[in-house]
Order: C-alpha cells, then sequence, then structure tokens
C-alpha cells in the first residue's frame, strides 16, 4: 500500500511513490559511486544490515560483508565500472552482523554521467539463499545413494568421465577397482533383507575408511562398489585390493545378534594407451570381476 500527501496523483508525487515502489519490491536496491561507497540503500538493505540509511551512506561492503566472500562482491562492481557493462551474476556473502552466508541473485549496471564516463552503479539483488540451500540439497540426493551414502552410480560415471579425461591429458595413472560382496543373496535369504541393509552400510563405511582421501568409493549396484585411484598405477591398484579383499573376509559385521563374514571379489584394470573412453575400462574392470567370481570368488583378478 502506497499513501501520498497530495489528494491527486501527479508528476510531483512521482518520487514518493517510487521512493515506496523501491522499498516494498522485494529486492535490495542501490547505488554505489565508482569508489564502491553507498549512496543510496533502500529500506530491505537497512532491514539486512540493521542499521539505518545514515549508517550506511558512504561506507562500503567491507563494513558490512566478511573478507571470506567480498572479493566476488568487489569484483562483480569492478567489472561494471571498468567494462562499462550491466552485469547479472550469484553473489554470495557474510554478512558481519549474522554470521550467515546470503546468496543472492543480482543486476548491476553501470551509471555514466554526461561525459559518457561511469560514476557509480545500480544494483539489484534478490535474496535466493533458500532455493540456493534447496538447489544443492536436491544435487547432493541426485548423487548419493540414499542407503549407503556413498556417491551413486550416477555420480561415478561423472567422477570417472572427468578423472579419464584429466589422466589422459597429463598422462598420470588412473586405476579402477569393481568389488561385488560374494553370495549376497545368501544374507537376505538367512536373516532378511533389512538385514541385509545393514551389513551393506556397514561394508560402505569398513570400505571407505580403507582408501586414501583422493580415492572414491561409490555404489554402483545392488552389493558391486567401485572405486576410482587417480595416480595409481595397476600394481599398486592390485595390492590395495588384495588388501581390501582380506580386510573384509577378517571382519565380522553385525546382523542382529549374530556377527558374519563376508568375502568381495574384485576386477582390477588401470587407464592404457588405447582407451579413448572411460567405459574402455570399465568393461575391462568388469570382466576381471567376472573372472575372480568364475575362479571361485573371495579373490583379485587383474587385466
Ligand atoms: N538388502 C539388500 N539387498 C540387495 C540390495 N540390492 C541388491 N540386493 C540383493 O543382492 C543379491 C544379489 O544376488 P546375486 O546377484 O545372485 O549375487 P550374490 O548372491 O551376491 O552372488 P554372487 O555375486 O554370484 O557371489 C540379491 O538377493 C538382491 O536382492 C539392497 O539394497 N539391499
Amino acid at each position: 500500500m502506497i499513501q501520498i500527501e497530495d489528494s491527486e496523483l501527479t508528476i510531483n508525487n512521482v518520487n514518493t511513490i517510487f521512493e515506496s515502489v523501491l522499498n516494498h519490491m522485494g529486492a535490495y536496491v542501490y547505488i554505489k559511486d565508482v569508489y564502491g561507497n553507498y549512496l543510496y540503500v533502500n529500506q530491505l538493505i537497512c532491514d539486512l544490515f540493521h542499521c539505518t540509511p545514515d549508517d550506511i551512506i558512504g561506507k562500503s561492503d567491507e563494513s558490512f560483508f566478511t573478507s571470506s566472500h567480498l572479493q566476488g562482491i568487489l569484483d562483480s562492481d569492478r567489472r561494471v565500472i571498468e567494462k562499462k557493462q550491466l552485469v547479472e551474476i550469484e553473489e554470495s556473502g557474510y554478512l558481519i552482523s549474522q554470521q550467515v552466508l546470503r546468496v543472492f541473485k543480482t543486476v548491476k549496471a553501470p551509471i555514466f554521467g554526461k561525459d559518457k564516463q561511469v560514476i557509480g552503479l545500480y544494483g539489484v539483488s534478490t535474496d535466493i539463499t533458500a532455493l540456493h540451500k534447496l538447489k544443492l540439497k536436491l544435487e547432493n540426493q541426485a548423487n548419493t545413494d540414499y542407503l549407503t551414502k556413498l556417491a551413486n552410480r550416477r555420480c561415478f560415471f561423472y567422477q570417472a568421465d572427468k578423472a579419464f579425461s584429466f589422466s589422459k591429458r597429463h598422462g598420470v595413472p588412473l586405476s579402477l577397482l569393481i568389488a561385488d560382496i560374494d553370495h549376497f543373496k545368501k544374507i537376505n535369504d538367512t536373516f532378511g533383507h533389512h538385514a541385509g541393509d545393514e551389513v551393506l552400510k556397514a561394508l560402505s563405511i569398513f570400505l571407505s575408511n580403507n582408501i586414501r582421501n583422493e580415492d572414491t568409493i561409490s555404489r554402483i549396484g545392488g552389493e558391486e562398489f567401485a572405486f576410482l585411484l587417480p595416480g595409481t598405477p595397476l600394481d599398486a591398484a592390485h595390492l590395495l585390493a588384495d588388501r581390501l579383499c582380506e580386510a573384509v573376509s577378517k571382519h565380522l559385521f553385525n546382523v542382529g545378534k549374530s556377527h558374519i563374514n563376508l568375502t568381495l571379489s574384485i576386477g582390477v584394470t588401470d587407464l592404457s594407451n588405447d582407451d579413448t573412453k572411460f567405459h574402455a575400462l570399465f568393461h575391462r574392470a568388469d570382466d576381471a570381476l567376472y573372472n575372480a567370481k568364475n575362479k571361485g570368488r573371495n579373490q583379485v583378478i587383474a587385466i
């Protein structure tokens, strides 16, 4: 609602109306000089900074945002002024007063003086923090296996394609392990599906704790796990697979009140010069796994 002093709507009260619109449009609106000092802020900015306009005018973002994210804001201001162009960006910043990360969708544009020099900029920012959080959550859900919280098959192939390109370009080794639990069906049949789920969760933690930080583990099937080992040649990957195989076979996993042993079959391979796609590695490791199963399980085969 906008209320003006006059009884008629004329050109004279347009400024008052604009001011009110700026304060109620649900976006942060500001004008800065070329040094980044605020010349105008609407009410929403005052609410955000917990300050009056007088506290803000003449000051720059250094006074209101912590240094951790300030650079992004300052860089986009500089781009507007130096390139004399409108920019549309996603900005984020920690408010000094609140210590919470805010994410903004921002449009900033230059203000030109009469000799076509940039004399300042204006900006309109919308708070998209909630949307940003939701986006991160959905991205995380799309890439995570619901049961074990490991990376899922989709995420695995995305990471694998990136690791493959990197290794090819820089001539560094890349190894792949595919591990499959032996006779897992028996565990489900004996103890029930829920117990099977608990075993999968416990095994995922166990395997994650037995690899290096730079290695990744994903659940790519029901009882099938893939390990990407960047920078690791085949002999070292084989050693790791042997170590995992042995460690799992010696570990006791809790199923209700019982403790059970598991074994793994593992196929191992590494990047070769002839590989043009990650799928070549994947199929080799899968073939190796198939051989390990055929040869009696609880073992590692490298190709
Ligand atoms: N509890 C549980 N079981 C699963 C899940 N995904 C797949 N499985 C089970 O895993 C079992 C896989 O059986 P198979 O493919 O015959 O393999 P296996 O019994 O492990 O035998 P080998 O792989 O040949 O050693 C099936 O019983 C599936 O139902 C899951 O998310 N939870």
